[in-house]
């Protein structure tokens, strides 16, 4: 029988968890060796990162080297259940917590819509499916966007360690268009059927 949604994201979460603090850290600095890949030129570019929470791959080395290169950032602030918007980033910025551990820009940041988004997450298959923690928040705010006509490009940032075979799709969920681990960067091919 298919495993559910959260069998699936337990069992990635609990590999995650079991990776050590430094292991993370190596495979959080090696994400940077593949930002040519992601962008051979910047322009224009406004890049949806996070700000790392519980065992997540810390994307900020990654992040910096596209400031350098030349691209805007945001990070997701919650803006009330399931809702979450994407704020601009500086990364001499305050943060403000917003609540189940995150860290967000204040209020006054503009809410900007990004061309891509490099989201976290519990697992992936080799579809490009993905689940998160299950509050739905990057499923409502990437369809808002394609709702005024963006088309992010989906990047999932995380550890091999969080492949699963098969994850049951349903119509809500908005798959990826590539996944970056310590193995690099792979993009999916967008088939209509994603099960
Ligand atoms: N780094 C990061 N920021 C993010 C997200 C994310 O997945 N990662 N989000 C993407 O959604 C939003 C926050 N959503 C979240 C949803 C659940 C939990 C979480 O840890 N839930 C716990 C229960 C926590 C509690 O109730 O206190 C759990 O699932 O066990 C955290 C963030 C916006 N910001
Ligand atoms: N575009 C949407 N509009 C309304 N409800 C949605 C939308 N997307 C997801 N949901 C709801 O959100 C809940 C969680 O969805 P799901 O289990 O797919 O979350 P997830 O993908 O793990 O979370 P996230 O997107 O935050 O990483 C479900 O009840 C689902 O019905």
């Amino acid at each position: 029988m298919p495993q559910t949604k959260e069998t699936l994201r337990q069992t990635a979460l609990s590999r995650r968890d079991s990776l050590s603090a430094n292991e993370r850290a190596d495979i959080a600095q090696k994400l940077v060796s593949y930002a040519d890949q992601l962008f051979p030129h910047i322009t224009d570019e406004t890049v949806a990162a996070f700000w790392p929470i519980r065992s997540e791959i810390d994307p900020r080395p990654l992040m910096a080297t596209l400031v350098q290169q030349g691209a805007a950032l945001a990070i997701p602030a919650m803006t009330g259940a399931g809702q979450m918007v994407f704020r601009h980033y500086q990364q001499d910025m305050t943060l403000v917590a917003t609540g189940l551990g995150t860290f967000s820009p204040p209020d006054r940041e503009t809410a900007v819509t990004p061309t891509t988004i490099l989201l976290p997450l519990a697992a992936f298959d080799d579809k490009g499916n993905r689940i998160g923690y299950g509050g739905g928040y990057y499923d409502r705010a990437i369809a808002r966007c394609h709702a005024q006509g963006a088309k992010p490009r989906l990047v999932g940032l995380a550890f091999d360690c969080q492949q699963v075979a098969a994850i049951p799709a349903e119509s809500h969920d908005i798959a990826l268009d590539a996944i970056m681990t310590e193995s690099g960067l792979r993009w999916f091919i967008q088939a209509a059927m994603k099960n």
